[in-house]
């Protein structure tokens, strides 16, 4: 089955309805770079109204260590996720588990980073060229999606509905990852949106 993670939640009923719907995960992005950014009363608020059995991952962008570790201390994410220039070393500091995300803007000439975060619970694949930040909407051609990692890949950038299902199929990832396609406007999400990506994704795994 293909995990399934939200990104950009920004309301407490967003979150719920992607939960009711089938994500497995939730992202808050704490970067200032992003338009889906969440306050530390935000993201608490969101986090304790969720279920059990819901992972929840804090987002970052080349920001200070302190932020990192105020939201481990008052919100409690179970992952981090860092979208910049981090270190596997910088990103390693925390003693928490954390996701890497590699910009595949420059399509193969990226994929010797994927080497360099040994200590990344695993690593996410976005469209977006290396600097910029994520939540872009630009795919990448997932067909260059190695094999024989040994971390799980998680699929990201300009996932949508309508095209999530050939991505699954032709990367087969650990899971994928979506913010502007289930959305009607950055950090608001679209509940039909939702559900046709979460029902596209479940019914390639069926097949
Ligand atoms: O969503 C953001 O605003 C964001 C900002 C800074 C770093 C990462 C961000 N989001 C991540 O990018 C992927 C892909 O987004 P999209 O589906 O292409 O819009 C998203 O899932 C987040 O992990």
């Amino acid at each position: 089955m293909t995990r399934i993670k939200c990104c950009g939640m920004t309301r407490i009923g967003d979150a719920l309805l992607a939960v009711r719907l089938g994500a497995d995960a939730i992202g808050l992005v704490f970067s200032a770079r992003s338009k889906r950014q969440v306050t530390l009363a935000q993201a608490r608020g969101i986090v304790v109204a969720l279920p059990p059995f819901v992972a929840t991952v804090a987002l970052f962008m080349d920001d200070e260590a302190s932020l990192v570790r105020q939201v481990l201390d008052e919100v409690r994410p179970m992952l981090l996720q860092f979208h910049g220039d981090e270190s596997d070393g910088w990103c390693a500091q925390f003693g928490h588990p954390f996701l890497k995300a590699i910009a595949m803007g420059e399509g193969a000439a990226a994929l010797p980073r994927l080497r360099d975060y040994p200590h990344a619970t695993g690593l996410l694949l976005d469209g977006h060229a290396a600097g910029e930040a994520g939540g872009s909407g630009k795919a990448f051609d997932w067909s260059l999606l190695p094999g024989g990692l040994a971390q799980p890949l998680i699929l990201a950038g300009g996932l949508h509905a309508g095209n999530v299902g050939d991505a699954v199929r032709t990367a087969r990832p650990w899971a994928v990852d979506v913010a502007s396609g289930v959305e009607s406007a950055p950090g608001i999400k679209d509940p039909a949106r939702l559900k046709a990506f979460i029902r596209a994704v479940r019914t390639v795994d069926a097949e």
